[in-house]
């Protein structure tokens, strides 16, 4: 079954987010957290959103904003996507429809913190935990515990380590309602191997 949500994510040129709206992705995301290698500034998110238009939507990913930061990058982008240990009460200061809340799992206890949002109705990302880092490791989440998780809840974007390699035996086995890759799609941090976007975005969409 083809997903209904592909993100792209780690995007930091104008000329890669277009070829990646071009090639089909849903949605392109862009790193604001200065800790990322990843990471660009509003400047260089304003010029991508120019680039976009009307195409693909643009997700800001984020650790721990403050409310005035998320304000501001709600002005430019479509959706923010949190990341660190934001609560629903802290989501729910923004348009239902432009957050997406991102949990790091490593065990079945970790899917009750995620309840709170599930009742909200929230998009929720899954993605691998690794100790110190946020996101964008590559490191491949648990397929049980991912399973796990899209038997509770419809609105699951799996991420973690996702590579066109394994890609259509994660979808088939888990059925998310969404894709998001970054780092097996990279040759260095930040810049994509546009090839491998183009055979993760097909998988997919099941072109291929
Ligand atoms: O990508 C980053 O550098 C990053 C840094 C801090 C917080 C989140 C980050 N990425 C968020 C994403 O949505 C990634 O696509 C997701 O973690 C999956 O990454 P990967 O395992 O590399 O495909």
């Amino acid at each position: 079954m083809a997903v209904e949500f592909i993100k792209i994510c780690g995007i930091t040129q104008v000329e890669q987010a277009l070829i990646v709206s071009e090639l089909g992705a849903t949605h392109i995301g862009v790193i604001f957290f200065e800790k990322s290698p990843r990471h660009i500034d509003i400047k260089r998110i304003r010029e991508i959103r120019k680039s976009i238009q009307g195409k693909t939507r643009l997700v800001a990913v984020t650790v721990n904003p403050s409310e005035k930061i998320v304000e501001e990058l709600l002005k430019t982008v479509d959706i923010v996507q949190f990341h660190g240990n934001e609560t629903v009460e802290f989501l729910s200061k923004f348009p239902e429809d432009r957050v997406i809340k991102a949990f790091r799992i490593k065990s079945e206890k970790d899917i009750n913190m995620m309840f709170p949002f599930f009742e909200k109705n929230y998009p929720v990302l899954i993605d691998t935990y690794k100790e110190g880092e946020y996101g964008g490791t590559g490191k491949q989440i648990d397929p049980d515990l991912a399973r796990k998780v899209t038997q509770i809840y419809d609105r699951i974007i799996l991420s973690g380590g996702l590579s066109p390699e394994n890609l259509k035996r994660l979808i088939d086995h888990i059925k998310p309602y969404g894709v998001d890759a970054s780092s097996k799609l990279e040759i260095k941090p930040g810049i994509k191997d546009l090839e491998k976007v183009e055979r993760f975005i097909k998988i997919a969409r099941m072109e291929s």
